[in-house]
């Protein structure tokens, strides 16, 4: 290895991050409202709205999900639940035909946009994300993807919305519970709803990051751990990586 090359690489790595913070910290108070003039904002989400929103076709689901598929592959977004993954959730929800989901992370909308579009009549979408900025963003993209009859934007954390779903939503049975915001919150949730009564018989979870090779095995856990369903465990990309789903099935008391 050549010494002197991997030291001039450091400085000049260190340079420009220097450089970066020098004019973020000097230029930013000036910089940033510039540039809200120019674009209307400087928030990532509403510049992805924006974009969304420019491109895509109104009333067509299949369209604003392109523009997303294609923000992902020009300007190398990592949006983990788009291309392959996203037909992934397709499978899971034409196989299993859902009445009620439940999905926990929203983000700007586009798991939501993808469910919702393959609900059949009367089923029902609710999403919760407690980032009112996201939230409202969301909301926006249902809205322009045409969707707005079949899912729900809920603005909030799931500690407050889950007791309150049977009261303020009308949930009794969830079919599929969609998990994809903090990890260490899985268990914990999938508990709640489970007190509260709301899993069907044969309810799928879907969640990222399951199974061998991941950094958390929290919902095998969870499903062999539980004592009221007998749980069968799916995982959806044949290399045992990423979105996974896994079933229960609940035991006559
Ligand atoms: C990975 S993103 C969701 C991506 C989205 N499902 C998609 O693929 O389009 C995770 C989101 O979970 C939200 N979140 C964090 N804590 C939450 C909670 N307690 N309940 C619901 N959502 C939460 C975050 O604000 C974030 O927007």
């Amino acid at each position: 290895m050549n010494w002197s090359y991997l030291g001039t690489a450091l400085v000049i790595i260190v340079a420009i991050r220097l450089v970066k913070a020098y004019i973020s910290s000097r230029w930013g108070p000036v910089l940033v409202p510039m540039l809200e003039k120019v674009f209307g904002t400087t928030k990532w989400e509403e510049l992805v709205l924006q974009h969304v929103k420019k491109h895509a076709v109104a009333g067509d689901p299949d369209s604003v999900l392109e523009i997303f598929d294609k923000l992902c592959t020009t300007r190398k977004w990592n949006l983990k639940t788009a291309g392959k993954k996203g037909e992934m959730i397709d499978g899971i929800i034409n196989d299993t035909r859902p009445q009620v989901c439940l999905e926990m992370g929203t983000s700007c909308g586009y798991t939501s946009v993808r469910i919702g579009r393959l609900l059949g009549p009367g089923a029902r979408l609710l999403t919760l994300e407690p980032n009112p900025q996201l939230a409202k963003v969301a909301e926006e993209m249902v809205q322009l993807a045409g969707l707005q009859d079949k899912v729900t934007v809920i603005t909030a954390d799931t500690d407050d919305v889950i007791p309150e779903l049977t009261k303020k939503y009308d949930v009794t049975d969830i079919d599929i519970v969609f998990l994809d915001y903090w990890k260490d919150r899985y268990i914990r949730d999938l508990k709640l709803i489970e007190e509260h009564g709301l899993l069907k018989n044969g309810f799928v979870v879907v969640t990222e990051q399951i199974g061998e090779g991941q950094d958390t095995d929290h919902t095998v856990e969870y499903s062999a751990g539980a004592e009221k369903f007998e749980c069968t465990l799916k995982p959806v990309d044949g290399d045992g990586t990423s979105v996974g789903s896994g079933g229960g099935q609940q035991l006559p008391s």
